[in-house]
């Protein structure tokens, strides 16, 4: 298994390119399912995850190709089939939960669908009882067994509907949204995830024709259509790489322009960055962060966009845990995502947890050490740390931060950080 080392010290200084959301690409690539024909996604991160969405849709019966030579090497062309095998295998969804992104077209598009249910992972037990209900609501009939959802819609086509989700869930509004979106009449979803990510998904299904009002609001309105066209579609930048990269630059005290970050995205975190000290402006072009001493303590709260975003709770740990003072942090959306405390205490960090609360108290500086990364957002922090942290960290099991991060070694390293990826 592949590992990172980090020697701490240097500021982080430069340009750095933010890829394609890993959180946007994989909805996107799923609704290619909804229509014969070929289609074609831009601003594809490399990413494990979306590899894994490439080899179920090729197990669907897509042909999946990456661009021709010459082209864009971040565009994936997708041919679907009139037929495809609607089934997604255990095998594939274990490796990543948003396997279960092809269940509300494969059910739109065929009027069955067989796809292993994706179980829990290390930050929480994750259920998605909200796809299936909204899926329900729209007349699909759905058996669990032998670890399989299994659906099928009498008659053949989803009815539009009026569904409240009991809780904002950003999978489960993606897969209603896709189905609706070739579903008989209208279907209004009430209660929906606001992320940004929603907001694209509803832009690739527009260009295909879909009819949808509101995504990005808590009421999306679909009024269905019988048959979807090509896709063509440039996936928004990933607001949490982006985020990831604006708190190494104020961690380590540096200046970098993270260029292709959409501030309108990163409000929130932007919020606590400044309230922690950090320069932050968005620029033409993209995010520039400015490091300014040890973080002032902060209270932090994660929530549904546009709330604070738990998938950079980890990172933002980091810096609060070398600044000046005792931060509170309350982590809402998920019931296990404090893996990464164990090991950034093992660097020196003072943090206590308490259920949802943790509270960092600011040490002056962190001590390298072998530390290892259990989920991918845990990950990330530990790089960060290891920025920060006196002498060597080594990370380990970074098959994690290779799900959503595209070579964050070499973008770290562009910075001047002293990093590199230790090959198996
Ligand atoms: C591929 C992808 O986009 N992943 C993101 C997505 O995950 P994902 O879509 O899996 O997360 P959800 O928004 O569904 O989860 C939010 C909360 O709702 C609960 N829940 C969810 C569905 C359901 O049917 N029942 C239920 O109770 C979850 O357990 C969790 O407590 O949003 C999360 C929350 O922003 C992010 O951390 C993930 O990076
Ligand atoms: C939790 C995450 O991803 P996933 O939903 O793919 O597990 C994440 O991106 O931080």
């Amino acid at each position: 298994m592949d590992k990172i080392v980090v020697e701490g010290g240097p500021a982080l200084r430069g340009e750095v390119q933010v890829s394609g959301a890993k959180n946007a690409g994989l909805p996107v690539l799923a609704a290619t399912l909804l229509a014969e024909g070929e289609h074609v996604v831009t601003n594809l991160p490399d990413l494990a995850d979306v590899r894994t969405m490439g080899r179920l849709l090729a197990h669907l019966g897509c042909e999946v190709g990456r661009a021709a030579a010459g082209g864009d090497a971040r565009a994936a062309v997708l041919r679907v089939p009139a037929l495809l095998r609607p089934e997604a295998p255990y095998e594939l969804v274990k490796t990543m939960r948003a396997s279960v992104l092809v269940l509300g077209p494969l059910l739109a598009r065929f009027g069955q669908a067989r796809v292993s249910l994706p179980g829990g992972c290390a930050i929480g037990a994750r259920p998605i009882d909200q796809h299936l209900k909204a899926l329900a609501a729209m007349g699909a009939e759905i058996a669990i067994d032998h670890g399989y959802v299994n659906a099928r819609v009498p008659g053949g086509r989803l009815r539009g509907t009026d569904f409240v989700f009991d809780v904002q869930t950003v999978t489960g509004t993606e897969n209603a949204l896709m189905a609706a979106a070739l579903a008989e009449g209208r279907t209004t979803l009430r209660n929906c995830a606001r992320e940004p990510e929603v907001a694209d998904l509803a832009r690739a299904l527009g260009a295909m024709g879909a009819r949808i009002e509101g995504a990005g609001r808590t009421e999306i309105q679909v009024d269905g259509v019988e048959r979807l066209g090509a896709l063509h579609h440039a996936v928004i930048a990933d607001r949490i790489e982006a985020g990831t990269l604006l708190v190494a630059g104020a961690l380590t005290g540096g200046d970098v322009l993270v260029r292709g970050a959409d501030a309108a995205h990163l409000s929130a975190l932007i919020e606590k960055l400044r309230e922690a000290g950090a320069h932050v402006e968005a620029e033409a072009g993209g995010v520039r962060v400015r490091g300014n001493g040890p973080a002032r303590p902060i209270q932090l709260r994660t929530a549904p966009h546009p709330g604070f975003p738990t998938d950079m709770q980890a990172q933002m740990m980091v810096l609060l845990a070398v600044g000046a003072g005792s931060s509170v942090v309350t982590e809402t959306i998920f019931e296990n995502r404090y893996m990464h405390v164990l090991e950034l205490r093992r660097l020196g960090a003072d943090v206590t947890v308490d259920g949802k609360t943790a509270v960092v108290k600011g040490v002056p500086k962190l001590s390298g050490a072998p530390v290892m990364a259990s989920d991918l957002r845990a990950s990330a922090a530990l790089v960060l740390a290891g920025l920060v942290a006196s002498g060597t960290t080594e990370v380990q099991r970074v098959y994690h931060l290779d799900r959503g991060y595209e070579r964050l070694e070499e973008k770290l390293s562009a910075l001047g950080a002293r990093i590199r990826r230790v090959k198996a």
